[in-house]
């Protein structure tokens, strides 16, 4: 059995529509792979089509060498595959705790959400509603956990937030990846962040995979990302 994630050749989009186009990716358990890419080049596309939200036109998934791509989201979620998307999907109406409590799956707790966040234990009676943006995505974020993911696929995770509540995410990120045994994706857009985090990176234009390489060799060599991108590194 192959363990981790595979997409093969794969070619998705939305209803009749293709944006991905040919992907090939690899992603082994304890990866970090950091997915950079202008606005509208498809690095959402990827994490879409990866949790079958997306249409598949061709090509194939794989998880741990079984074919995935004809299950729904929510098998594929209990699979091991947890999206934080970057519309922080919250139920702005329940509390931060009913919020956690409504996706639980299998042996994840309350106090390791608590203990990776605990400004969300501080706020465990709010409305999801009543949150910051920061602590949205906490909740956001913890409420992946809470199913349980073997592979975190994270959606610009830091988008429009405060650089302190980056800095606390980031370090959430490294905690959980630092076990070794779970993968993390990383799209961003911004791509300092995601390159200091990740040992892997994929460059991603018109849909299609146009380099890939350690995340090290473009923080060295910014130069690659302005030529296969046009994206500049930002501190
Ligand atoms: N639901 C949808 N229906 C049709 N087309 C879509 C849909 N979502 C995205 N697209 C199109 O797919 C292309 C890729 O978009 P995608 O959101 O994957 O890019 P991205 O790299 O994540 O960009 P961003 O940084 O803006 O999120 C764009 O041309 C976009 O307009």
């Amino acid at each position: 059995m192959t363990d981790g994630l595979i997409l093969s050749n794969v070619t998705a989009g939305y209803g009749p529509t293709y944006v991905l186009d040919r992907v090939n990716l690899s992603l082994l358990p304890g990866d970090r792979l950091a997915v950079i890419g202008r606005n509208g080049a498809g690095k959402t596309t990827l994490l879409s089509t990866i949790m079958g939200l997306a249409k598949l036109h061709n090509g194939s998934i794989q998880l741990h060498g079984k074919p995935i791509q004809a299950l729904s989201p929510h098998q594929r979620s209990s699979l091991g595959l947890g999206l934080v998307p970057q519309t922080r999907d919250i139920f702005r109406s329940l509390t931060v705790e009913e919020n956690l409590l409504a996706v639980k799956r299998g042996t994840a707790t309350l106090d390791e959400a608590y203990s990776m966040f605990p400004r969300l234990k501080e706020r465990r009676k709010n409305g999801g509603g009543q949150l910051s943006g920061g602590e949205q995505q906490m909740l956001s974020i913890a409420r992946t956990l809470m199913t349980g993911p073997e592979i975190l696929l994270l959606d610009e995770p830091l988008e429009g937030l405060a650089p302190v509540i980056c800095e606390q995410l980031m370090q959430v990120f490294e905690n959980i990846a630092s076990d070794g045994r779970r993968s993390v994706v990383f799209v961003e857009q911004h791509a300092t962040a995601a390159l200091r985090f990740a040992d892997r990176a994929i460059l991603m234009a018109n849909g299609a995979i146009v380099h890939e390489g350690p995340a090290a060799d473009l923080l060295a060599r910014p130069d690659l990302l302005n030529r296969h991108i046009g994206v500049a590194l930002s501190t």
